[in-house]
Formats: structure tokens, sequence, C-alpha cells
């Protein structure tokens, strides 16, 4: 073919996708008034230029930009002096992301005739990947553009859900007053949510890169140490059903305040089960555990002298006696009264005898060792448990009665109360009292507990009887 004839097909070829691209009307003028082709679909073939140029448009209709066409093959044959067939393939691109489209090889088949100097298009076919097209479509552009609709409202969903989870998240992290954490595997904090600048008055800055322990007091990292040496054990803390380990622990705050948080923590695993790090919230609970104490305190403790009141003396009682059982050694239960305390209440005033049976209190604590109990049981009764004496039971009513008189002993001595009232200035109560004290002695299980103190109890009064400021040992 001579080469000046090839390339003005070529020139005008090109300029027909350029036109085609852009969607430029002028594409109308290129085509022969004969013209006649067949369309993607291939089983129509259409006569009118126009119709041609509006079919092979509609797909493209709602893409506003110009398509790009990547050529990948061009092909001109010279039928005969006024005919050239140019046969192309090529990629068309549609705007925005990879399309499906861009993927398959379009062929387009231009047959250009010189009609009256001019080279006209007579015939054109296009073949494009037919296994995408939907029924009444030139290009598979429809499907397409109904699989993208599908997918870009997937993505806007998925965007949003997105979008969502991420202000919940930050919701949830960042303006919720617990305070959300993370640590690596060496418990160094690799994120801590601003509620701890509210908490503990620290800034994330101040926080991050340090290890938890900092965060605690020392008797919190006792707990935490004790909490992560039993992360293995069952029993150890409280677990919830998603496997977190709650606890409450003493934190200490910038400011020095010590404040209880209450943790919920988990370990992460990778797919080997090793130990990645740690997550989890923290969230005060500082009234809660004032409060706690507050009720454990009335409901085990004598709010006048804090001793174990009745409840926690019976518990106590219980756990001696096991303990005796297993160690084949005696016990001994001691009911102390103290004697003529209503005379002091009817000379002083109650708050007076208030003093006296805090005194009483002390010393009572100061004869004993620590392992032993002393109780208030109310009123001026007090009962004082002593365990593990001896295995001989003279020995052990030895070393009980030796403790009783060193107790009734230091009763009798003289009290100095000093009185406090407001307004008013501190004056000096000299008081002299005594107890009577009974004595009963348990070996294992062998008696009841409320036994043990009814023998006691018995024993007490007999040293009332017997003059008061004496020691009576119950029989049996
Ligand atoms: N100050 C004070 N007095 C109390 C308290 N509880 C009980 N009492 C008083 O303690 C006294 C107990 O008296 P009793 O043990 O019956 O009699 P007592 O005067 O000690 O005489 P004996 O026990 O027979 O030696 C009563 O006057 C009660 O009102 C208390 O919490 N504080």
């Amino acid at each position: 073919m001579p080469s000046e004839r090839l390339s003005t097909i070529r020139a005008l070829f090109d300029d027909y996708i350029a036109q085609y691209a852009t969607r430029d009307d002028r594409l109308i003028t290129r085509f022969s008034d004969n013209f006649s082709g067949y369309s993607g679909g291939g089983d129509v073939l259409v006569k009118d230029r126009a119709e041609w140029v509006k079919i092979t448009r509609q797909d493209f209709a709602q893409v506003p930009q110009p398509l790009r066409i990547e050529m990948l093959d061009i092909c001109l044959q010279d039928l005969c002096h006024e005919v050239v067939v140019v046969t192309a393939f090529f990629h068309i691109h549609l705007p925005g992301p990879e399309h499906v489209l861009s993927r398959e090889t379009a062929r387009l088949v231009l047959i250009f005739r010189l009609e009256q100097g001019d080279w006209k298009i007579v015939h054109s076919g296009i073949s494009i990947p037919y296994h995408l097209v939907q029924a009444g479509e030139v290009y598979p552009l429809k499907g397409l553009q109904d699989r993208n609709s599908t997918l870009e409202s997937l993505v806007e969903q998925r965007t949003k859900q997105l979008q969502d989870s991420e202000a919940l998240y930050r919701l949830l992290t960042e303006e919720t007053l617990d305070v959300v954490w993370k640590t690596d595997r060496d418990l160094r904090i690799t994120y801590i949510s601003p509620a701890d600048e509210r908490l503990r008055g620290f800034k994330a800055e101040e926080v991050l890169g340090r290890h938890v322990f900092e965060l605690f007091t020392e008797d919190g990292v006792a707990t935490v140490q004790n909490i992560l040496k039993n992360t293995t054990q069952a029993g150890e803390g409280k677990r919830s059903p998603e496997g977190f380990w709650i606890f409450s622990v003493q934190h200490r705050a910038k400011n020095g305040r010590v404040l209880w948080g209450e943790v919920l923590a988990k370990p992460q695993y990778d797919a080997q089960g090793n130990i990645l790090g740690y997550h989890g919230t923290t969230r005060e609970c500082t009234d809660r555990v004032r409060l706690e104490d507050e009720v454990r305190q009335l409901a085990f403790f004598d709010p006048l002298t804090s001793l174990p009141n009745r409840r926690l003396l019976d518990d106590r009682l219980g756990q001696s006696l096991v303990v005796s059982k297993r160690s084949g050694n005696y016990g001994a239960v001691m009911v102390l009264d103290l004697d003529n305390f209503k005379t002091l209440n009817d000379l002083h005033g109650h708050h007076v005898g208030d003093l006296l049976l805090l005194e009483v209190a002390q010393r009572l604590v100061d004869c004993v060792r620590q392992k032993d109990t002393v109780a208030r049981f109310g009123g001026d009764e007090f009962v004082v448990i002593l365990g593990e004496l001896s295995a001989d039971r003279p020995r052990s009513i030895q070393q009980a009665s030796d403790v009783a008189e060193k107790i009734r002993a230091s009763l009798v001595a003289p009290y100095l109360l000093k009185v406090s009232q407001s307004g008013q200035m501190d004056t000096l109560v000299e008081h002299h009292c005594s107890a009577s004290i009974g004595l009963a002695l348990f070996l294992g299980q062998d008696a009841s507990q409320n036994d043990l103190l009814k023998w006691a109890d018995a024993a007490m009064y007999q040293a009332k009887a017997a003059g008061r400021n004496v020691i009576r040992l119950a029989d049996g």
C-alpha cells in the first residue's frame, strides 16, 4: 500500500478513535450515506449512521470523562484503490479505578471507501467480550455498572460502618471515663486513652512506653504480680465470659492520690499461643471499694473498738477448731465481763464508759499473740480465742490460765481516761475496774462452738459469783 494512503487512513482512524473516546458529535460526518454495520451484539445490521453512533455510545452515556483507548494492534488492508480495511484491537479504559472492561480486548473493523475524493466509513463491525454482555447492551457496561454500583454501595456501606465503628471506637476509648489501654508482652504501655489524664493526671505521652507497674502502688504491684502468676490457673480473681480477668488494684495519681481501679484485662495471643501483649480497661472504683470496706467493717467489726464482732468471732472460732483438729493441739476460749462497769457509766456518763471499753480492748490485744483473736460481744463482754496451745491438756490449761492471769492483772491496773468535750478543757478520770474471766478448752471439733461459748460463759458467771476479778475454768 502506498505509504501516503496508509498514513491518511491511519490519521483518519486515529481521529475516529479520538472522537469516539470523547463522544464528539462530529463522528457522524465520517460515515458514508450508504453506511452499514454490526454492533457489539452482532445480530442486527444497522444502516443508519446516526443510529449506529447512538448505539455505540449508549453504554457510555453515564461516563462523563473521555474513555481511554489503549491500542493493542492495528492492521490496515488495502482491498483496492478506493477501499481500505482497518482492523484494530484495543482495551477500553473507563475513568476511575481499574475496570473489568479494560481487561477485555475489543475488536473494531472499519471499512473506508473513497467517495468523491473523501474517505468515508461504509461499514463497521465491533466485537466486544460478548460473555459480559447483558440483553440489549452493545458493550458489557450496564451489567458492569450494576455490578459497580453494587460494589460502590457496598464500599459506601463498609465505609460508613468503618466510620461508625471508628466513631464508636473514639467514643469508647476517648470519651468514656474508662481508661482503655494496651501493653506489649513485657507490660510496657503501647496505648492509653485520654481518660487516664482525667483519672490519674498523666498525659498519654508521659505514660507510653512505661511499665504498667509504674501506674500502681506497691500493694497494687503485688496484686497484679499475683494475678499474672496465676493467669494459667483457675480460681485467682474473677474471669468474665469473654475471658477478661477482673480485679481491683490500687493506682497512684500524678498528684500522689491513691485511687482504686477496677481492671478488665486479657492477654492477646499469636497463632502459636504465645502472648503478644495485654489489653483492657480500667475504671475508677475508689468509692465502691471504700463502701465495701465500710460494709465489711460494719458487718464484721465492733464500731466502738474496731475489734471483731460476734459474727467474725464465730468464723475465727470455727477455723481454730479445724486447725486444732489438724494439729492435735488444744485451744481455749475465754469469756470476760467487766466488773461493775455500770457504775462508771452512771457516774461519768456513757462516753466515759466508752473510753474505758476502748482502753480495755487495747490492753486485751496487748496481752495476746497476733494470731489470737480478741472480740467484743457487746456491752462490757469480750471473748478471746487462744489457738495452738499444746497437745498436752494440763500444759494447755496452764498456758491458757497464764494468759488469763496476764489479762486479769492488766485489766485491774488503774485507768486514766482523758475526757474531751467540745468547748471545755480535757479532764482526766481515774477509774479502777476488774474483769471476771471464764475459760473453756477445746481439742479439735469434739465440742460445738455454741457449747464452748456456753461453757466459758458459765465459768465467767462462776467467777462473778466467786467475788469478781477471778478466773474460772469450765469443767469437762
Ligand atoms: N459506755 C458504754 N456502756 C455500755 C455499752 N454497751 C453496754 N453498756 C453498758 O454496760 C453495762 C453492762 O453492765 P453489766 O455487765 O450488766 O453490769 P456491770 O455493772 O458490769 O456488773 P457486773 O457485770 O455484774 O459486774 C450497762 O450499764 C450497759 O448500759 C457501750 O457500748 N458503751
